[in-house]
């Protein structure tokens, strides 16, 4: 099992809830609702929006960056990153029955994120992206190989999601190494048929 998790992006074209509407037709069952500089109206409403939709097709939702907002509408699960609530904090709110997932560019925030209870790791970036500012340094490949080695060593199991500036073209090599998944964003989003674009990469990742 290569898990893929979509993540939504602002475009002019595609909004928020088409977009993971988008991937959910195209076989995507994990979607995270990213959305920045937004209003508090405007990113409840999609959430629950984006919820729903996630619920029609069997799907899990996350959102990115808000605990609060996880906890007050029963989403799945929240991403966070460096920047935001630590870890250890929000298990404490969420309780166990939520998902918690953690950025990390380095075997030592893996480290950490384990001890702080999360439950996966969002691992990056692989290649540059323009869907995130201010990244952490590129991993490549052998960035991955690196810290799984490490894990190994220390005998650490979490699941490890490569992501940023993933397409099509990186599933085989992403897979062969041994990770959980890949989750992304501009790879659909940018392509001539988003929805075959998603179902082309489920069937890559099979
Ligand atoms: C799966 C996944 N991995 C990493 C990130 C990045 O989170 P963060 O570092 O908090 O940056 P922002 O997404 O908040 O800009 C993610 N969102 N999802
Ligand atoms: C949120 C995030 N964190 C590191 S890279 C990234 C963006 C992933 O999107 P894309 O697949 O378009 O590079
Ligand atoms: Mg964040």
């Amino acid at each position: 099992m290569f898990d893929v998790q979509f993540i939504t992006h602002f475009t002019a074209s595609i909004s928020y809830p088409d977009s993971a509407r988008i991937a959910l037709e195209g076989g995507c069952r994990w979607v995270q609702l990213r959305m920045k500089d937004v209003s508090e109206e405007e990113l409840k409403n999609t959430a629950m929006h984006v919820q729903e939709l996630c619920r029609q097709y069997g799907a899990t939702f996350i959102i990115d960056d808000r605990v609060d907002l996880v906890k007050e509408i029963g989403a799945d699960g929240v991403h966070l990153g460096k920047l935001d609530m630590p870890i250890k904090e929000a298990r404490k709110m969420l309780g166990k029955g939520f998902i918690i997932g953690g950025t990390a560019n380095t075997f030592a925030d893996i480290r950490q994120h384990v001890a702080d209870g999360a439950d996966y790791i969002g691992c990056g970036p692989f290649r540059f992206t323009t869907t995130k500012q201010k990244l952490s340094p590129i991993l490549g490949l052998d960035g991955y190989r690196s810290i799984l080695v490490q894990m190994q060593e220390e005998g650490l199991t979490i699941p490890i999601v490569a992501i940023g500036g993933i397409t099509r073209e990186d599933i085989p090599s992403l897979k062969a190494l041994g990770l959980s998944g890949i989750a992304l964003s501009g790879g659909i989003l940018k392509a001539e048929n988003p929805v075959l674009e998603m179902e082309t990469i489920i069937r890559l990742t099979e």
